[in-house]
């Protein structure tokens, strides 16, 4: 019973694989599809074509009394097949090139579903290493499966008929023979099925060992690191952890490759024994009178030809088989879904916002964490309010800008909009209400314009208010004294680019937070890399330059917080004080302490 229920499950789920693959296809268009169908169905048509005709001509000339009599009717029989097999190799180059069209168009197309699904999937995802296998997975399996699906889905069809016409040819002269070469050839197919099947669950048991062995791959080949990797002279070992990895790799897979080897060997020699028993059995039909030499030359002759059709549709199969395996690993990852995805019936955000955020009673434990970085944490960000936001490393103030964007939802607790609980709204629209520099915000390798404007995609480019944008944060001067201005590349990963300081990146990085005409700015250590006097420039005014929009500041920097209307003080995941910078230093409490403490810095 339970049997039967597992076999249902695993062919409903393999039914639905193949739905999908060939849903897949479908994008590459209806008459590509047909094309490469009736191109490979020709190909299969022209080769058993190809093979009766050879068969009747060993016929017509064994049983012919004079050959020469009959020359003519060869010499057109030869001229026929020799057409057949013209046409059937024409089809097979025609077949080849929609096959591979069809395969750059899927390919490309499941390259973009994945990179979709990634771009979509959730912040948390990332905190799992069964995410990261996931996408190794699929990737491994390579975007160009399902395109090859077709191919080998078709090698199937046309071994399969092959060996399916040459045993009928066979059956007519001699059908003992048939069971024997069935026989041979399960044999052959329960061991490359085995395989397959152990070398793929071998495949994805050695994922995380792969992973680490492109982890140090990674580190020793990419820009980013290598200033360390040359100063601390780390190149030796890295480079032993990725051969220690390959070769733990290497090690499991040569265990199943010699104990496939030794398989293959036993059931070779027990085809041999087959096909002996086979001929010996037709040598004495033959000796007995029962059987004529032809009968024993043409079964001789397709004997052998069946053994390589037997073989290619075996290697067929098990390819498929192989696909189908690797197959489940991409729909795997594309069938990933979303938690922090609008609900049915989400509303936009609304057009007036007149309280802001509020963040209420809000705890929140990362996905995997033993202990809550956030503890009842409520806070409040106001249109036109300058609030800040301060407390020592590791206190929860990335986590709860993180919360507040919606990267990820709270534990307990609420985060509500005009009072609205922000579940409730389309989460692109929300999220579009924020425009956040991150301490580690990116430096794409892009011009200088691209990389303002990439905050902002929806909006044609406009260069005034680009200019507005890096105007505030300092970026004009950087980017205006570049070879070609703004349109100056911001790398030197390709040609023509330009390296900036580490400030220098903060003040585009910057501007590409303020450029978008959105609710509420949020900025995460937005001057730790930049000179004293651009920040200064950066915050006076600070309030007007904000526009009715709300604004959350974090910084280390008392002299910047100093400048906020509100200021809330975090302290391991918990708000420990809150009020104007004059309420808190006259409270004597924790910001007072930090503030006195920079202050005797400067003094000294
Ligand atoms: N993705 C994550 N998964 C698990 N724990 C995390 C993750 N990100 C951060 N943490 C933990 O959450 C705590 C708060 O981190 P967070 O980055 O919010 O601090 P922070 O106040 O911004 O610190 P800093 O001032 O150093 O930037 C830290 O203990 C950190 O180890």
């Amino acid at each position: 019973m339970f049997k039967l229920i597992a076999l249902k499950r695993r062919f409903r789920e393999t039914f639905g694989l193949w739905r999908k693959v060939f849903w897949l296809l479908s994008y590459s268009g209806k008459w590509l599809g047909f094309a490469v169908l009736g191109l490979t169905l020709a190909e299969i048509a022209f080769s058993i074509g190809s093979l009766l005709m050879i068969k009747s001509l060993a016929e017509t000339m064994i049983a012919a009394e004079d050959l020469r009599a009959q020359s003519d009717t060869f010499l057109w029989y030869i001229l026929l097949l020799l057409l057949v097999f013209l046409a059937g190799r024409i089809a097979a180059a025609l077949g080849n090139y929609v096959r591979s069209k069809q395969g750059y168009v899927v390919t490309d197309y499941v390259n973009r579903a994945i990179q979709e699904r990634a771009v979509k999937a959730d912040l948390s995802f990332y905190d799992s290493a069964e995410y990261y296998d996931s996408l190794q997975g699929a990737r491994q399996a390579g975007a160009g499966r399902p395109a090859q699906v077709v191919a080998n889905t078709l090698n199937v069809l046309r071994s399969m008929l092959m060996l399916g016409s040459i045993m009928i040819v066979i059956a007519t002269v001699e059908w003992l023979v048939l069971p024997i070469c069935f026989a041979a050839v399960v044999l052959i197919l329960v061991v490359q099925i085995y395989f397959t099947r152990e070398r793929f669950q071998l495949q994805r048991q050695l994922v995380p060992k792969e992973r680490r062995a492109l982890y140090a791959d990674f580190l020793m080949t990419s820009e980013p690191y290598a200033k360390e990797i040359r100063l601390w002279d780390l190149g030796s070992y890295l480079r032993k952890v990725y051969i220690q990895q390959r070769k733990l790799i290497r090690e499991d897979y040569n265990v199943i490759e010699w104990r496939k080897a030794l398989s293959e060997s036993c059931v070779a020699l027990i085809s041999a024994l087959l096909l002996s028993t086979v001929i010996a059995y037709l040598l004495y039909r033959f000796s007995a009178g029962a059987a004529t030499l032809s009968d024993l030359v043409i079964v001789v002759l397709l004997l052998l030809r069946a053994e390589l059709s037997g073989r290619n549709f075996v290697a067929a199969l098990s390819r498929l088989y192989d696909d189908q395996l690797y197959l489940s690993q991409i729909f795997g990852f594309l069938d990933l879904k979303a938690r922090i995805e609008s609900s049915a019936g989400a509303l936009p955000v609304p057009t007036h916002i007149w309280n802001g955020i509020q963040m209420k009673d809000v705890c929140f434990t990362y996905p995997g964490a033993d202990e809550p970085t956030l503890h009842d944490v409520s806070l409040d960000i106001k249109p036109g309010r300058f609030t800040a936001l301060v407390g020592g490393n590791g206190s929860g103030k990335t986590t709860l800008i993180k919360l507040l964007c919606r990267l990820y939802d709270p534990e307990k607790g609420q985060i509500l909009l005009d009072g609205a609980d922000v579940r409730g709204f389309a989460t692109k629209s929300y999220r579009r209400l924020f425009s956040v520099i991150f301490q580690d915000f990116v430096q794409f390798a892009f011009s200088g314009a691209v990389n303002v404007q990439l905050a902002d995609l929806g909006h044609k480019p406009d260069f005034d208010r680009m200019r507005k944008a890096t105007k505030l944060s300092g970026a004009d001067e950087v980017l205006e004294e570049l070879p070609q201005g703004y349109d100056t590349l911001l790398s030197r990963m390709f040609d023509g680019g330009v390296e900036l300081s580490g400030g220098q990146w903060q003040k585009v990085a910057l501007a590409r937070a303020v450029f978008p005409e959105s609710r509420f700015l949020i900025l995460d250590e937005p001057t730790s890399a930049i000179d004293p006097n651009a920040e200064a420039a950066l915050f006076e005014g600070f309030r007007s330059k904000l526009g009715g929009r709300g604004a959350l500041v974090i910084s280390h920097r008392l002299s910047t917080i100093r400048m906020a209307d509100y200021t809330y003080v975090l302290d391991k995941g918990r708000i420990v004080e809150e009020g104007t910078h004059d309420e808190l230093i006259a409270r004597g409490g924790r910001y007072a302490q930090m503030f006195e403490r920079q202050g005797r810095g400067y003094r000294r």
